[in-house]
């Protein structure tokens, strides 16, 4: 009993985190509220920036996407529960993301700045949109699958975990990844466009195109033909309406 309150002990407190993580993400994204946005504030020349900014998109994409394959997961659960292995996932992300957060050097040059109101109008409807997409993408997969609630209440309750379907609802009809799309859209669209703000949006974007290759290997892998129709009826990012 013990070992099952700690799973979804340790499981509830991931996940608490990762919504204060999120949360920051808008404010660190939008400039808005938080002490330390992606635009301020200012420490480091344009070379020291670019290095330091750099290392920290790679660290995030190595933690992300190397952890999320199959074959570390093998190895990871002979150390830890399996239950519990989604939930360390979203704590060692929450931890890349803190880090990335305290550590990340503005780089405060302007690529373009939107004075125009409807413009800005535009812009900061796209910015929200984006974030209303990515809730919305995790909740029609399976919001409390992907973040490792549902692993550690079902151990909890000794009920044997089944892994998700291969399925396709609303949004999933039209693309493939709805979520990336968000992700896009949240790093992208901004009135005020800096230098280290490019350069984000420029990083995680290729780190995205190159994650998901291996995101729909292992689709493929898990759930076969379903997903190998599914790749060949339905296109990544727009819908075939375009
Ligand atoms: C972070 S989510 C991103 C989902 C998708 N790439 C998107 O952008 O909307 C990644 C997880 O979703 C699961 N997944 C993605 N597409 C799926 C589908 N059509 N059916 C079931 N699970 C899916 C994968 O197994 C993976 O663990």
């Amino acid at each position: 009993m013990a070992k099952r309150i700690m799973v979804l002990a340790f499981g509830a407190l991931s996940y608490a985190i990762f919504l204060g993580v999120f949360l920051y993400a808008i404010g660190f994204l939008g400039n808005l509220w938080v002490p330390r946005s992606i635009d301020a504030p200012v420490q480091l020349g344009t070379v020291g920036a670019l290095f330091v900014n750099l290392l920290l998109i790679v660290v995030f994409g190595v933690q992300h996407s190397g952890m999320a394959r199959p074959a570390f997961k093998r190895w990871l659960t002979q150390y830890i529960p399996l239950a519990a292995e989604r939930s360390f996932y979203v704590m060692t992300t929450n931890i890349a993301m803190i880090v990335l957060y305290a550590a990340w050097q503005p780089m405060p040059q302007v690529i373009w700045n939107a004075t125009w109101l409807p413009a800005q109008i535009v812009l900061y409807t796209l910015f929200g949109l984006g974030w209303g997409l990515i809730f919305v993408s995790t909740c029609l997969i399976s919001h409390l699958d992907l973040f490792g609630m549902r692993q550690s209440w079902l151990y909890f309750r000794g009920i044997e975990y089944t892994p998700l379907k291969f399925q396709t609802p609303l949004l999933y009809r039209f693309i493939r990844h709805p979520l990336y799309v968000g992700w896009f859209l949240v790093f992208w669209m901004t009135p005020t466009m800096s230098l280290g703000h490019l350069l984000f949006a420029i990083g995680t974007s290729v780190y995205i195109l190159a994650a998901i290759p291996l995101e729909e290997r292992d689709l493929v892998a898990f759930h076969g033909k379903d997903y190998e129709d599914y790749r060949r009826r339905v296109r990544m990012f727009i819908p075939k309406i375009f």
